[in-house]
């Protein structure tokens, strides 16, 4: 039984066989007396705690912790066994050999200082003194180890496994694979795997213990252990996700499992990074004890790790960048002193042990890169788009090579000297716009605020080459903001209909070759229609974007608030943990009702655990909140955005691809039902049909001062008429001039309509179109004769 009373006593009698060893113990005791003091609680603290220590850095070496577990037992061997009231220190007093004659110098007492005694302490309370830090560091990213050490039947595997009987004696691999799932159900925002693997190593034989038809006995085994740029690992150990309970018990608890040790290994994996390796390894270990006699002291080059399989897969676990607990178990009966002795003696020296822990990527970093990844993607996602828009789904947004500027400038050339019909890189055709400033015209009837939006358009992306508009808007209202804008437009269109005009200033004069206008691009398109017909669909995704956005970042702020309401409860744990151990180290005292007497300190830190449990808890429920609203937003928005791309198709091809009278066609009541023409056939004016169009109306409208003559430029493709055009009839088609109100270009308008009766028309707009599909020859007039 434990010695509760005992002096704890710090001091070392030894015998002459080891004087030696005794003397390097001495100067170690000295050291250790020098340093202990300041670092010792530091060091446990550091590692039974989640947080780091402000201003340390955490590759400052660490020494191995070393608690000791005695047996429960009826026969305490009391007078032989004294544990100390710090229960950190215990004593060994073992009776002189009477062999020794009458000068007996060989010891009788020995004392040794660890980092905790475990005396009829639960399943729990090992758990917490032992693993639960060091597991809260492998979520960090800091690999651990946990070691049971000691002599047969001392309670290595019930630490480790502890009874499956009953749920409370749980040892710590179930405790701490529970942890890990719990802690890695918080951040919800990481996928968190958790693989195991199971080895043992019996006379120098390893054997994969989760793989069932390769267990002990079996020759196919070919494990073997290896050093690789990771650290060592075993070649050929199967790693499995973790389902652990069936195979645990087919194999874990052999009979044969005094000679063996059982090597138990977490791996912890964040989104695809192995992050951490927690091993477990429950059995007596002899080699073992020469390695720990050599890393304890460093004078020693050689460390002998390969000299057994298990000191070398234990190689990255001792004195590497690990953190590692060790728990020596030994019997309390006197019939077993010599061997708790000598376990006694590993314990000590495995404490002196250094190592320095390096993390391989904590798990809150992971959450905030996690964000960004995601942010990333919707960017990604966003230009996809946007490349899909334009048609330029190869489109780098990466700086032209000298390759491909050589291959721009040669295309241009020869697209300027009429060598080629058309340039076929759609890639090239965009560059070629935005460097010359080229601008499109519209063949198109019924929108003339779409030339208008063109042109703000071009004004906002030039930097207003164009000079103003004339359309009498004042000043004001060209500095409207676009959403604005667009409000007052509808309602000028609510009020006043479609007030097409022939003041538009997007009407070029035949002189200004600068004012020539290539097709609109699908980009520009698409911009405008954001702002018209699609306005609506777009307010909507935008306004799911921005709740998706505002979602995301306050998760992300909830998430890191509930890291650090948890870091803060861990601090309070510990302090009520101390003040616990203080308080039973003091004495507790009862009230009438039984009840353990607290003083004031203890009562505020429980009161303001309880606090941030509650807002732990609530930031939790929150969290899950705004990850099902992120999740429902990011459908809307998806919704949103397929509907925004098909609208937009439709509405371009309707807008910008068919002909005004085809259109007019296609109109409820029109001779065309929609269907009939194939969206893909663009209609385009062939050129030399066009030129010969111009020739006609310039002849046919020379002195009419509010007549407009149509563009002339460097954009002439040479593509061969096959059209046959009605040249009688295209005399009369002509645009609606204020002043000579007879003449019409519409051909569906008689002659002589007054003007306020004709519908808008425009003959000065042309169709350009170079891509790498080929148009067929097609006007609109041959569609319209159909
Ligand atoms: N702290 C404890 N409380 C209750 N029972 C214990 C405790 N420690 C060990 N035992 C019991 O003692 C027996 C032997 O323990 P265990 O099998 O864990 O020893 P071991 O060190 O793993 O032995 P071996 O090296 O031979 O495998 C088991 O029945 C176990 O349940």
């Amino acid at each position: 039984m434990a010695t509760p009373d005992a002096t704890p006593e710090l001091s070392l009698v030894g015998s002459q066989e080891q004087e030696q060893e005794k003397e390097q113990d001495q100067e170690q005791e000295k050291e250790r007396e020098q340093d202990e003091d300041q670092d010792e609680e530091s060091i446990i603290s550091l590692l039974l705690s989640d947080t780091e220590p402000k201003g340390k850095s955490h590759r400052a070496p660490k020494r191995v912790l070393a608690f000791v577990r005695v047996k429960p037992t009826a026969h305490f061997a009391q007078d032989m066994i004294r544990l100390g009231s710090d229960n950190k220190s215990i004593e060994i007093y073992i009776q002189k050999s009477p062999r020794g004659g009458a000068v007996n110098n060989s010891q009788t007492d020995w004392s040794f200082k660890l980092d905790g005694l475990l005396h009829n302490a639960s399943q729990e309370m090992v758990y917490e003194t032992v693993a639960k830090g060091l597991v809260s560091r492998a979520l960090q990213g800091y690999n651990g180890t946990i070691m049971c050490y000691g002599q047969t039947g001392a309670g290595k595997t019930y630490t480790m496994t502890g009874t499956a009987s009953e749920y409370r004696n749980r040892g710590i691999i179930p405790r701490a694979i529970q942890q890990i799932f719990k802690s890695a159900a918080e951040f919800l925002n990481i996928m968190v795997a958790v693989r195991i693997s199971y080895l043992e190593i019996y006379n120098e034989a390893l054997f994969d213990l989760l793989a069932p038809a390769l267990g002990r006995g079996c020759k196919d085994n070919q494990l073997s252990v290896m050093d690789g740029p990771q650290g060592v690992y075993v070649k050929g150990l199967s790693i499995h996700p973790g389902e652990t309970n069936r195979v645990i018990s087919e194999h874990g608890l052999n009979k044969n499992s005094s000679r063996s040790h059982c090597i138990f290994t977490m791996y912890i994996e964040s989104e695809g990074q192995v992050r951490v390796e927690a091993s477990y390894i429950n059995k007596s270990l002899s080699f073992l004890e020469q390695l720990v006699i050599a890393l304890a002291d460093p004078r020693r080059e050689h460390i002998p790790f390969r000299q057994s399989k298990l000191t070398h897969v234990l190689k990255d676990s001792l004195g590497g960048k690990c953190n590692t607990v060790l728990v020596t178990n030994i019997y309390g009966e006197a019939e077993h002193v010599e061997e708790t002795l000598s376990s006694l003696r590993f314990a000590t020296r495995m404490n002196w042990v250094t190592a320095e822990p390096v993390p391989n990527g904590p798990f809150y970093q992971e959450a905030s890169v996690k964000v960004l990844e995601e942010e990333i993607q919707l960017l990604k996602q966003e230009l996809i788009m946007q490349g899909n828009l334009t048609s330029h789904s190869l489109m780098s947004y990466n700086p032209l090579t000298t390759a491909q500027r050589a291959e721009i400038k040669s295309q241009v050339q020869k697209y300027l000297r009429g060598v080629i019909e058309e340039i076929d890189e759609e890639e090239v055709e965009s560059r070629l716009w935005s460097k010359y400033g080229l601008r499109y015209m519209i063949e198109s009837g019924s929108s003339s605020t779409f030339d208008l939006h063109v042109e703000e358009e071009q004004e906002h992306m030039e930097g207003s080459r164009s000079p103003p508009p004339e359309t009498g808007q004042d000043e004001s209202s060209q500095s409207k903001t676009p959403s604005k804008d667009l409000e007052e437009e509808e309602e000028e269109k609510e009020e006043g209909g479609d007030q097409d005009s022939d003041e538009e200033p997007t009407i070029p004069s035949s002189e200004d070759s600068q004012d020539l206008r290539p097709p609109v691009s699908k980009q520009e398109a698409f911009e405008l229609f954001k702002k018209e017909s699609g306005r609506e669909i777009h307010r909507i995704f935008r306004d799911n974007k921005r709740i998706l956005i505002d979602r995301k970042k306050r998760s992300h702020s909830v998430a890191q608030q509930i890291n650090s309401l948890k870091q803060q409860m861990e601090g309070i744990k510990e302090a009520l943990e101390a003040h616990k151990q203080k308080r039973r180290q003091e004495g507790e005292y009862m009230d009438e009702k039984g009840q353990v007497i607290i003083d004031e300190e203890e009562f505020s830190l429980i009161l303001k655990l309880k606090e941030l449990k509650e807002e732990h808890r609530a930031g939790f429920t929150e969290l899950q909140d705004l990850k099902a609203e992120i999740q429902y937003c990011q459908q809307l928005m998806d919704k949103c955005r397929k509907r925004l791309i098909s609208e937009f198709e439709i509405w371009y091809n309707e807008n910008v691809h068919l002909p005004k009278a085809v259109k007019k066609a296609l109109e409820p009541g029109g001779n065309i039902r929609p269907g009939m023409i194939p969206l893909k056939r663009v209609m385009c004016l062939d050129e030399d049909v066009q030129d010969k169009f111009e020739r006609v109306q310039e002849t046919a409208l020379p002195d009419c001062p509010g007549s407009v003559k149509p563009s002339t430029g460097p954009w002439r493709p040479s593509g061969k008429s096959t059209g046959n055009p009605d040249w009688s009839r295209l005399r009369g088609r002509r645009k609606p001039c204020p002043s000579c109100p007879s003449r019409s270009l519409d051909p569906s308008i008689p002659e002589g309509m007054p003007p306020q009766e004709v519908p808008p028309a425009r003959i000065h707009h042309r169709f350009i179109k170079i891509n790498s599909r080929k148009s067929e020859p097609h006007n609109l007039w041959a569609g319209r004769e159909l």
